[in-house]
């Protein structure tokens, strides 16, 4: 197996996915409009976590590109959870891929405490040989629901999977202050909203003294 023969197509569906995505946050900025889109992020999954799915699940060599969904992996992060919905949507009209499956793991969480959208795409990606096909994993969420799994991914990788149960408790806990925190930032999403155009407004008019 030539793993950057494999991966080379992914990582150009990841690097075009991220600039798609992050076009659309530009698109709201020259609007001065609020985006929906805090931050985006991607990554081609590693090859050591490849052969960790491969065993844990059973996949053969020959089946990866069909079974691991997420080896592109692209991360949309949002302010509030309806930013989220507001993204999907977006991404629903896009005509430059296509939607194989969507898993919302927010009106139902994970036993975890996970909460996410996800979405998983068929992404075309042009090669010397001509066009492939491939699934990428868009994974949406907000900054509290980042900082949730993030914590959580780090102590899954700390205990090998088997965290303890003290531990998971603590991280049940954090994940329904996250919930939360997310409730009573939409409840103040106007508020907050007007804050920020009047500082963007702000930066405007003194980059414009700037220039002049
Ligand atoms: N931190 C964290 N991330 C999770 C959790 N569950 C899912 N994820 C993320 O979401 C991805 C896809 O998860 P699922 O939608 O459950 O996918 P699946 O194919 O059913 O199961 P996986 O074997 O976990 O990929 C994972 O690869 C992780 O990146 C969780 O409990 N904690
Ligand atoms: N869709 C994604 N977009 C951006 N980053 C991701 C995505 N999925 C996972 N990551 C990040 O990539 C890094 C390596 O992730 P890895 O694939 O090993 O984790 P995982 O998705 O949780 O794995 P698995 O489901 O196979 O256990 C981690 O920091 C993880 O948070």
């Amino acid at each position: 197996m030539n793993w950057e023969t494999f991966l080379a197509p992914y990582r150009q569906a990841v690097d075009e996915l991220k600039v798609k995505l992050k076009g659309m946050r530009a698109q709201y900025e020259y609007g001065a409009m609020h985006s929906p889109i805090e931050f985006v992020t991607g990554r081609v999954k590693p090859i050591t976590s490849i052969l960790d799915k491969t065993r844990k699940k059973d996949i053969p060599y020959a089946n990866l590109e069909d079974e691991i969904q997420d080896i592109a992996g692209i991360r949309v992060v949002c302010q509030f959870v309806d930013d989220i919905y507001t993204v999907v949507n977006m991404i629903r009209k896009r005509n430059d891929f296509d939607i194989l499956e969507e898993k919302d793991y927010i009106t139902k969480k994970k036993e975890s405490g996970y909460r996410s959208y996800h979405i998983i795409i068929e992404y075309p990606v042009e090669t010397i040989e001509g066009e492939k096909k491939l699934l990428a994993e868009i994974q949406i969420r907000t900054l509290a629901m980042n900082f949730w799994a993030t914590n959580e991914h780090s102590l899954n990788y700390k205990y090998s999977g088997q965290i303890p149960a003290e531990v998971k408790s603590r991280l049940k806990n954090a994940s329904e202050a996250a919930f939360r925190l997310d409730e009573e930032m939409s409840k103040i999403k106007s508020e907050i909203q007007e804050a920020q155009a009047i500082f963007r407004q702000k930066h405007d008019q003194n980059d414009n003294d700037d220039d002049s």
